[in-house]
């Protein structure tokens, strides 16, 4: 993290600080995150519960810096997955300097609001509530669905603001960052301009092979893939290469499942599935680095991995 006091160009105004965006698997938290940000930085999907890791975007604009760590889908803890993912939530959540709280317009406010609302009253950080997905639901039902974001805010000691906002139809996302930044402190920049992540790359690699390989099989295999970037190597330039040739680097990845019928699933029949999940990936991967990529997949088995500390561990969490 660069801390930079002396820069003459930023006004004494100038605020700084780290937002977290919560909400309900599925609530739109990383579509947000996407538009706030401009680019591509968190994978988004159809499916509950695809963004393991907090991610950061960071949104730069003249009167503030806000560095957004979205976190995985909030629930009450299953397995030994979702107590580490609750606690990892918990952490950040009294770090940050402002929550946003989301609630798409497209489901009612329910028992899964009322727990994270329960839980962000104990942080004691200001909460920002966003009614998600305004623009896919009638404006009456918009209208129903902000008023029961107030009757919640109300039990659990109030929400800083409520912001309605469309991320996918670019409605309102310029507020939701000026109302986000608003409760950011004086501060200089944290990170330099022009910095959109901290992710390390092979975070960003392993999302985007996850993505790939649930794609389509979603609900045969939803929380039981792990993925692991094993190596990343160049190869030596060919000796008449020119200058503008791409790089050409080796990825080794590992998909991890928990079941034998499992693997057979993302690998499909005669591997057939395992390679369009190796060129989907790929082309993602090579955009990624802005290098030529060699994929190499493998798939494992890692039996039980969600509820084993020390798989857990070796798969990152
Ligand atoms: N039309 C529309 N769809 C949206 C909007 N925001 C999110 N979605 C869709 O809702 C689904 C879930 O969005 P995500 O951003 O992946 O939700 P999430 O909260 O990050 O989900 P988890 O990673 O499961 O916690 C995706 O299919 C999005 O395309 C929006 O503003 N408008």
């Amino acid at each position: 993290m660069t801390l930079d006091y002396h820069r003459p160009e930023h006004p004494e105004t100038y605020r700084a600080g780290f937002a977290c965006i919560v909400g309900r698997p599925n609530a739109g938290k990383s579509t947000l995150v996407n538009a706030l940000v401009g680019t591509k930085v968190a994978i988004t999907s159809g499916r509950p519960q695809t963004t393991r890791h907090t991610i950061r975007g960071i949104v730069h604009r003249e009167d503030a810096q806000l560095v957004l760590v979205d976190t995985p889908g909030l629930h009450r803890p299953r397995t030994l997955l979702g107590t580490r993912l609750n606690d990892l939530v918990l952490g950040t959540l009294a770090e940050v300097d402002v929550v946003g709280f989301c609630m798409p317009a497209d489901q009612k406010v329910g028992p899964g609001d009322e727990f994270i609302a329960r839980m962000l009253t104990d942080v004691r950080t200001p909460v920002v509530a966003l009614a998600t997905k305004a623009h896919t639901v009638p404006q009456p039902r918009l209208v129903e669905h902000l008023i029961a974001i107030e009757q919640l805010g109300e039990s659990f000691g109030g929400f800083a603001d409520i912001v309605p906002v469309s991320s996918l139809e670019d409605y309102q996302v310029d507020v939701v960052a000026d109302v986000l930044c608003s409760h950011l402190p004086v501060s200089p920049p944290l990170y330099p301009q022009g910095e959109l992540t901290d992710e390390p790359e092979n975070v960003m690699i392993a999302e985007l092979v996850r993505e790939a390989a649930l794609e389509g099989v979603r609900d045969e295999l939803p929380h039981s893939l792990a993925v692991v970037v094993e190596e990343i190597e160049t190869r030596p330039r060919r000796p008449n290469a020119r200058p503008e040739d791409l790089d050409l680097l080796d990825v080794h990845v590992t998909v991890f499942v928990e079941r034998d019928s499992q693997k057979a699933i993302v690998i499909g029949r005669k591997g057939a599935r395992l390679r369009e999940v190796g060129t989907r990936a790929r082309e993602g991967i090579e955009a990624l680095l802005g290098a030529r990529v060699y994929l190499d997949l493998h798939v494992k088995v890692a039996k039980d991995w969600q509820r084993d500390p020390k798989q857990l561990q070796r798969l990152g969490f």
